[in-house]
């Protein structure tokens, strides 16, 4: 792997002020850095920041303390070089799957017939051939997912930050979602940020696991995931795979269980 650093995360802090209302401390000291191509993956108790870094990373929001880096330069807001995926499709209905694509490209004024070529070869990686000229609503959720993870790899972006991007779908369709997430990235080696409340999904794909604490999300433990690639989902079997899980699951498993019980 390139151990060129693209991610910095330094000493982010997040409060949440209301007027009127107690202020929320989400994220505290949290310390980050994802090399050139890494696969990295957030874990942590419901509440515990992961959505409000992921946000801070993109330059949605602020930070109360703290800065992000890529590539050696701070951010503070929105950039082409960091794209983002949600747990919910942001694709225009009445935009085919490769003008939806294509559609950040034409935007930042490219004409339309390169717009569609490279649109093309991302719907392609996606597994997506044929289906150029559907609209969103005549695709499966699992589909729109990757046409929304296609859009996001079109505008070249060094980052790709994914929040919670299969929560929706059904369990046998995240599973495949999983294995084409592994060979997209394998294909465009994008630097990969990637928040899930599945510990299994998450050692699955990453090279590295970070385990927040519960509110303020702190960071509770980083935890390095050796196992070969390329993976399949046998892997899910091995035992070194449950291990990790296990190892994870405990991690956090106190803070899940005192989440449920606040409701
Ligand atoms: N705009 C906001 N104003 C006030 N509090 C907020 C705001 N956004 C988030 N919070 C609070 O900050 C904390 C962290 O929220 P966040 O959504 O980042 O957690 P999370 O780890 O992503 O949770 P989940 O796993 O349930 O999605 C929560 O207590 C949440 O209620």
């Amino acid at each position: 792997m390139n151990s060129a650093v693209r991610l910095r995360v330094e000493g982010i802090g997040k409060t949440f002020r209301r007027r009127n209302k107690p202020a929320v401390e989400a994220l505290r000291d949290i310390d980050m850095t994802i090399a050139e191509g890494e696969f990295v993956s957030i874990v942590g108790a419901s509440g515990s920041g992961k959505s409000t870094l992921l946000r801070i990373i993109d330059g949605l929001i602020p930070a109360s303390e703290g800065r992000i880096l890529v590539d050696g330069r701070t951010v503070d807001q929105p950039g082409p070089d960091r794209a983002v995926v949600f747990q919910q499709d942001s694709l225009l209905p009445w935009k085919t799957v490769i003008d939806n694509v294509g559609y950040g490209l034409s935007l930042a004024g490219m004409p339309t017939r390169d717009a569609h070529r490279i649109a093309q070869r991302f719907i392609d990686i996606a597994g997506l051939g044929g289906f150029e000229h559907h609209y969103p609503h005549q695709l499966s959720g699992g589909m729109r997912q990757r046409v929304n993870v296609a859009r996001a790899l079109a505008v070249n972006p060094k980052i790709l930050l994914l929040d919670e991007p299969f929560a929706a779908l059904d369990a046998q369709t995240r599973e495949i979602m999983q294995t084409e997430l592994l060979s997209i990235w394998q294909e465009t080696r994008k630097t990969v940020l990637l928040i899930t409340h599945q510990i299994d999904e998450a050692v699955f794909l990453s090279d590295r696991v970070i385990v927040f604490s519960a509110r303020p999300g702190t960071i509770r433990e980083e935890i390095a995931v050796p196992l070969p690639r390329p993976r399949t989902l046998e892997l899910k079997r091995s035992q070194a795979f449950v291990g990790l899980v296990d190892r994870i699951w405990k991690l956090i498993e106190a803070e899940v269980r005192a989440g449920l019980k606040q409701g």
